[in-house]
């Protein structure tokens, strides 16, 4: 039976190296899949993970119909096996409903992938409608990591280092800070009590990961002699 599934996490924890290796290793045993993104960094089109692979992808903005688009595809001849959508958190909740449509009545797998949060740590629209009619939801297990060690789970939107709290929704950028420095918006992902503090690894002055903040005394034990 066909399923729709959410794959979805902070910011930088492999959801798109994921979506680019399902696509890889079904298009190897010559299943045909259709790839979506929105706003993906990389430019219009495309889908990119952090660890260098690139696709075409179609754009899906906003007014883009998933349902009339794969009806469109098959009535032409065309064959869909599955479905892709990155940045999935963009989609309106109308899409999501086509993303559903798809599934139940074209019978196609659809694997959607986003994150779930924004920087307010408030739900995506898309996310909010993926988290309500997936099938599956599943959270990658490559964690990212917050600057103490912990694992992060919210995204902070950053200005020099700095987490910031207020603007629009949608910012496309990058971990880090922007191409040009100073006063470029950048993400940082945090653990949740970081992220409520508002401390970010510049504001905490760390360099790294704070091994004394860790619990590791515990389970390394002190030297002998
Ligand atoms: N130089 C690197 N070497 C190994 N792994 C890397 C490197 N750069 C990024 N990664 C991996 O890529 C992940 C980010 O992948 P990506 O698909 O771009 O994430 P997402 O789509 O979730 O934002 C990081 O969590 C890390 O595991
Ligand atoms: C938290 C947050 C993120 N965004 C943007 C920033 C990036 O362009 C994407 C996330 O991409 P990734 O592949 O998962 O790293 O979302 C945003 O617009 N608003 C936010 O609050």
């Amino acid at each position: 039976m066909a399923e729709l599934a959410f794959f979805s996490g902070t910011m930088d924890c492999g959801k798109s190296t994921l979506a680019l290796q399902i696509q890889h290793n079904r298009s190897a045993r010559g299943l045909a899949g259709l790839i979506f993104t929105r706003n993906d960094r990389a430019g219009e089109g495309r889908i990119s993970s952090r660890l260098g692979l690139v696709s075409e992808a179609v754009e899906a903005g906003e007014g883009f119909d998933f349902h009339r688009h794969l009806v469109r595809h098959l009535t032409a001849g065309g064959r869909v096996d599955y479905v892709i959508t990155d940045e999935s958190q963009f989609l309106s909740s109308e899409q999501v409903d086509q993303l559903a449509r798809i599934v139940d009545d074209l019978s196609v797998d659809v694997y959607a992938f986003g994150i779930t949060t924004d920087f307010r740590t408030r739900l995506f629209p898309g996310s909010q409608r993926l988290i309500e009619l997936a099938d599956r939801v599943e959270t990658l297990q490559v964690e990212a990591l917050c600057w103490c060690g912990a694992r992060a789970t919210h995204n902070a939107r950053t200005v020099e280092g700095r987490m910031v709290v207020e603007g629009a929704q949608v910012v496309v950028g990058d971990i880090g800070q922007g191409p040009d420095g100073a006063g470029e918006t950048g993400y940082e992902v945090l653990c949740r009590r970081h992220h409520r503090r508002r401390l970010t690894a510049a504001s905490a002055g760390s360099g790294g990961i704070a091994h004394d903040t860790l619990p590791l005394d515990a389970a390394v034990p002190a030297p002998r002699g």
